[in-house]
């Protein structure tokens, strides 16, 4: 390994200000998640990431960097462009900071192996780091900007037929559902699209969201917003690779390391549970509302509880930190569906979502 003393004071120099821009570029987008987002598990990430570029850029002590700076006599700190000088609000500021910190990592990763080939290998990893924090970050936002203040998501099935499901649906979008999920696991694929097709139109005429459960090519097929994948199915990215990017691809999730997971992989949205024992699925495990708490400690990303919630215990996950709830059966077998959205709607309103 060459002592970084016996280097061309170009590189050094070079290195400092690499070092300078990837650290800087991750505070900023640690800032983000932890001042706009209030974002725990994204902003440890970020710091995570800074103290690690510190680390690895450690081998140049900084009396070497500060002997090879020269900023007055940088060629480039006269050189900008008309797109640095305009944000147009905090999440481009984040934006463009994350790939000014990915440009850095990689010129750090390319010219520190000048120094020594590990040093390359080791900021190879922290470029790899800030795509997935880049894919956390961008998922987070996406689902927030797409889910706004959602709150109430009902799990719906297709109906003994076409014109009860249609019925079904007009009545929760004009009861005050915000997300409807078509759920039917005994369709045949043919009644399954037919479903899928009348609930994305007439949830876009109510302004609703409209997911299908289980199946990308039936969210694509029938236009629906967005497809619900389980642990057990589609991954974020497989998902992702048939619905596209204009697409919702929501995750369920048990644990708080699974979503974790989930944010990082790009998801749009969190199911969260099974919170209390449910009539429409049978569970050997319930995380219940300490999962609820866990995830609202740390997760900005749209997140729903899920499993067991009633107009009598929403209370208890509305406490609990989340404004989000999905539920089957307490409006699917409510006497009067129309009254449990509204009561649901009544108890979750308030604050912000989140
Ligand atoms: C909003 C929401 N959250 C969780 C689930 C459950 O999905 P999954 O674990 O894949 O189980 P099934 O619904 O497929 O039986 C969901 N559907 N929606
Ligand atoms: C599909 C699913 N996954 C977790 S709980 C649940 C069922 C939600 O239905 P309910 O609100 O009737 O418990
Ligand atoms: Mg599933």
């Amino acid at each position: 390994m060459n002592h970084p003393n016996t280097l061309n004071h170009r590189v050094i120099r070079l290195l400092d200000a690499s070092l300078n821009r990837a650290s800087e570029g991750a505070r900023v987008v640690e800032d983000y998640a932890r001042f706009v987002l209030d974002d725990a598990h994204l902003a440890r990430l970020a710091k995570e990431l800074r103290h690690g570029i510190a680390a690895a850029g450690g081998i140049l002590p900084l009396a070497d960097r500060l002997a090879c700076r020269d900023t007055p006599g940088d060629v480039g700190t006269a050189i900008s462009t008309a797109s640095e000088g305009q944000r147009t609000d905090a999440w481009a500021v984040c934006a463009a900071s994350l790939g000014r910190l990915q440009e850095a990592i990689r010129s750090l990763e390319e010219y520190g192996k000048t120094i020594d080939p590990a040093l390359g290998a080791r900021f190879e990893r922290l470029r790899y780091d800030a795509y997935t924090l880049a894919s956390g970050l961008g998922g987070t936002q996406r689902g927030r900007e797409r889910l706004g203040d959602a709150r109430l998501y009902v799990l719906i099935d297709g109906s003994e037929s076409s014109e009860a499901f249609a019925r079904r649906v007009e009545t929760l979008c004009e009861a005050g559902a915000d997300v409807l999920q078509l759920r039917d696991k005994s369709l045949d694929d043919r009644t399954l699209v037919e479903r899928a097709r009348h609930l994305a139109s007439l949830c876009r005429r109510h302004g609703v969201t409209s997911i299908i459960n289980d199946r990308a090519d039936i969210a694509v097929a029938a236009g629906a917003d967005g497809i619900h994948v389980g642990q057990e199915e589609l991954t974020v990215a497989d998902a992702r690779s048939v619905v596209g990017p204009g697409r919702l691809v929501g995750v369920s999730t048990h644990s708080i390391e699974q979503a974790r997971t989930a944010v990082l992989a790009g998801a749009d949205y969190l199911g969260v549970g099974p919170t209390f024992p449910s009539t429409t699925k049978a569970f050997a495990e319930f995380p219940g509302l300490d999962f609820v708490r866990q995830v609202a400690a740390e997760v900005s990303l749209p997140a729903f509880a899920i499993g067991g919630i009633t107009p009598a215990n929403v209370s208890e996950v509305v406490t609990a930190g989340l404004r989000r709830v999905a539920v089957s059966g307490a409006v699917s077998g409510a006497s009067d569906p129309i009254a449990a959205v509204e009561s649901l709607v009544a108890t979750l309103g308030g604050q912000s979502a989140g």
